[in-house]
């Protein structure tokens, strides 16, 4: 009798809580702002935002184009409230009061490219947007997804030490993309429900540093053979590369990538909210291997970074493609590091 009443009382707090977190009422007012919100990735990634209910503020932010799509997509009748920014004036106002501020801001591949080829540029701009985060909302939690991640994220954190606001827990780089490729590519081969697929991705966001851990994807398939898992892995690895030839000097992945940029602040939207239990992958501070950056499933909550998940158990394929792509992250990591610390 004591156990039914104590099972009644938590079944109770439970929908009390999940009706506490989704009732309209409730929803804490959120900005959300993205940097470089006029280009590719910039304007779909800002149209999935202004349909997001989480999100009160969305401040648009580019060296240019920023009024004609922040005007486009303040018609658009949901919650939050647009406005844009143009030019380096208009940076600190663009930025102040963000809860999460979005980075796409720098130059896509050509065909040809490596991500690595993207660093000269972007680095500086990277570099300077950092600057005026930390000045203007050094708690917010910062969505990397300018190339190269693997260098942009070291050089963020280097940035955010230098001003005195660095909290490792508030700096991600979006690696979701590859997490969504792994999903659809493993979907259609082990012909399973993509919307079922989950397919945990760790390492970093380049070439081999990308590794989708298929040991551990859901739905379980017995139906693929060692050599469908090495052709998902190079697929998965390769993703960003196929659209670039796709695109044939048109830029890279744009689509997909607000796509994937949008699902991953979601994330961070909720777990800033305090809804439990939310993990995704991100390339974060790490010491779950000897490098210092690395990407894993991590827990999602109310300051950012809860908890950076561990690898869990991995196949021997798997186990040699980390060890490979060990000292090519490491030179990527130190090679934002050094940049940040010498210019
Ligand atoms: N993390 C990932 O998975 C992933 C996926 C796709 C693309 N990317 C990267 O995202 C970046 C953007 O790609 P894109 O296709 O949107 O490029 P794009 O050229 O279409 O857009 C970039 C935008 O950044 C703006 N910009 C440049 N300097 C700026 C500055 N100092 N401040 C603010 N904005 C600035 C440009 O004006 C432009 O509107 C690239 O570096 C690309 O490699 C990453
Ligand atoms: O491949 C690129 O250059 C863009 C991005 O990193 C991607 O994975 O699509």
């Amino acid at each position: 009798m004591a156990t039914t009443m104590a099972m009644r009382r938590s079944t109770r707090s439970a929908y009390n809580y999940l009706r506490r977190c989704y009732s309209s009422e409730c929803v804490p007012d959120r900005k959300v702002t993205i940097l470089g919100a006029a280009g590719g990735i910039g304007q779909p990634l800002a149209l999935l935002m202004k349909l997001n209910p989480l999100v009160s503020s969305l401040s648009l932010y580019d060296i240019a184009g920023t009024p004609g799509v922040a005007a486009d997509c303040s018609h658009v009748n949901t919650r939050s409230q647009v406005v844009g920014y143009m030019g380096e004036e208009q940076l600190g106002k663009a930025l102040e009061g963000s809860d999460i501020v979005i980075i796409p801001a720098g130059v896509p591949r050509k065909p040809g490219m490596t991500r690595d080829d993207l660093f000269n540029i972007n680095a500086g701009i990277v570099k300077s947007l950092c600057t005026a985060i930390a000045k203007h909302c050094p708690n917010a939690l910062v969505n990397m997804i300018s190339n190269p991640v693997n260098s942009t994220v070291p050089i963020a954190a280097e940035v955010f030490k230098k001003a005195g606001t660095y909290d490792e827990k508030k700096l991600f780089g979006v690696t979701t993309l590859d997490v969504v490729r792994a999903k659809t590519f493993y979907a259609g081969k082990a012909k399973v429900p993509v919307q079922e697929v989950n397919v945990p991705v760790v390492g970093g966001h380049a070439g081999i540093t990308i590794l989708p851990l298929f040991s551990q994807a859901v739905p379980k398939s017995s139906s693929l053979s060692d050599n469908d898992i090495k052709a998902l892995t190079k697929r998965t690895q390769d993703g960003g590369t196929e659209v670039v030839e796709a695109k044939a000097g048109k830029g890279s992945a744009t689509l997909s990538m607000a796509y994937a940029g949008a699902f991953f602040a979601d994330a961070c939207l909720k777990g800033l909210n305090g809804v439990p239990d939310v993990v995704e992958c991100s390339f974060v501070q790490s010491n779950i291997t000897e490098l210092p950056f690395f990407a894993s499933k991590v827990k999602l909550g109310r300051n950012g970074v809860e908890e950076v998940l561990g690898l869990g158990s991995l196949s021997d394929f798997e186990q040699q493609g980390l060890e490979s792509l060990k000292p090519e992250l490491k030179a990527s990591v130190e090679k934002g590091i050094k940049f940040a610390k010498d210019s």
